[in-house]
């Protein structure tokens, strides 16, 4: 399974890109209004640092509008995917840039209908938000295995990334449903390392190795 961040945060950026395995970062437009900096700059200052996908989403409202926002988007870094809404005008607009070799992803999926929709026209990535699917009462989870059934049965090469993480045990059921990826925020990337067991074990065995060193230390000086 595929581990990508969802944020624009330098910081986080850099933190998380010590560990070679991110697959890419993910963004949309309440992430990036968080930065309070240029769009077009923040994308390109990602782009540049991180060895990966550069994701983005558009903002207009009809399929043009869209289109002309991926064209402009896919040129400001290496391996950028357009992100898009999951409405009819969204999947017009991801065919478009299909067509000319821009990678696309249907974002805010709900239904399987949707996902049905999304893997016929052949876009690279679906995305169902898992957290806000449990606030409403749709397993999330079961979501995206049905997601995968339909994807596999219709011979599609569409991936299902899971979105709209709150807590990493959802993390770990994804990586056992199957699901391709996952984008987390980076306070659950953080607490993915966490375990009370670990710290105090460390803590043990570095105490013992202390006590060690202090008594040969100590035998040496006789
Ligand atoms: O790339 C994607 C999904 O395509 C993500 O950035 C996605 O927009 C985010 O995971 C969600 O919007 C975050 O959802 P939430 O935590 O605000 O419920």
């Amino acid at each position: 399974m595929d581990i990508y961040l969802d944020t624009a945060n330098e910081q986080e950026i850099e933190f998380a890109s010590k560990y070679g395995f991110l697959a890419g970062i993910t963004t949309n437009p309440s992430i990036i209004s968080k930065e309070n900096r240029e769009f077009r700059q923040i994308i390109v200052d990602i782009s540049s640092k991180i060895n990966g996908e550069v994701w983005c989403q558009v903002t207009g409202e009809t399929a043009e509008e869209m289109i002309l926002e991926g064209r402009e988007m896919s040129t400001w870094g290496k391996d950028i995917v357009i992100k898009l809404p999951m409405t009819e005008e969204g999947l017009s607009a991801a065919y478009q840039l299909k067509q000319e070799g821009i990678k696309v992803n249907m974002t805010l999926i709900y239904t399987l209908p949707q996902v049905v929709l999304a893997a016929k026209a052949g876009v690279d990535f679906i995305s169902p938000y898992i957290g806000r699917m449990d606030d409403h009462a749709i397993d999330g989870l079961q979501f995206i295995k049905e997601a995968k059934e339909i994807i596999h049965q219709m011979h599609a090469e569409t991936k299902v990334i899971g979105a709209s993480i709150r807590n990493p045990q959802v993390v770990v059921d994804l990586a056992k449903s199957g699901a391709d990826a996952v984008t987390m925020p980076f306070y659950i990337f953080k607490k993915m390392f966490a375990s009370d067991l670990t710290n105090i074990g460390l803590k043990g065995f570095l105490n013992d190795w202390k006590q060690y060193q202090s008594a040969k230390k100590s035998e040496k000086s006789y």
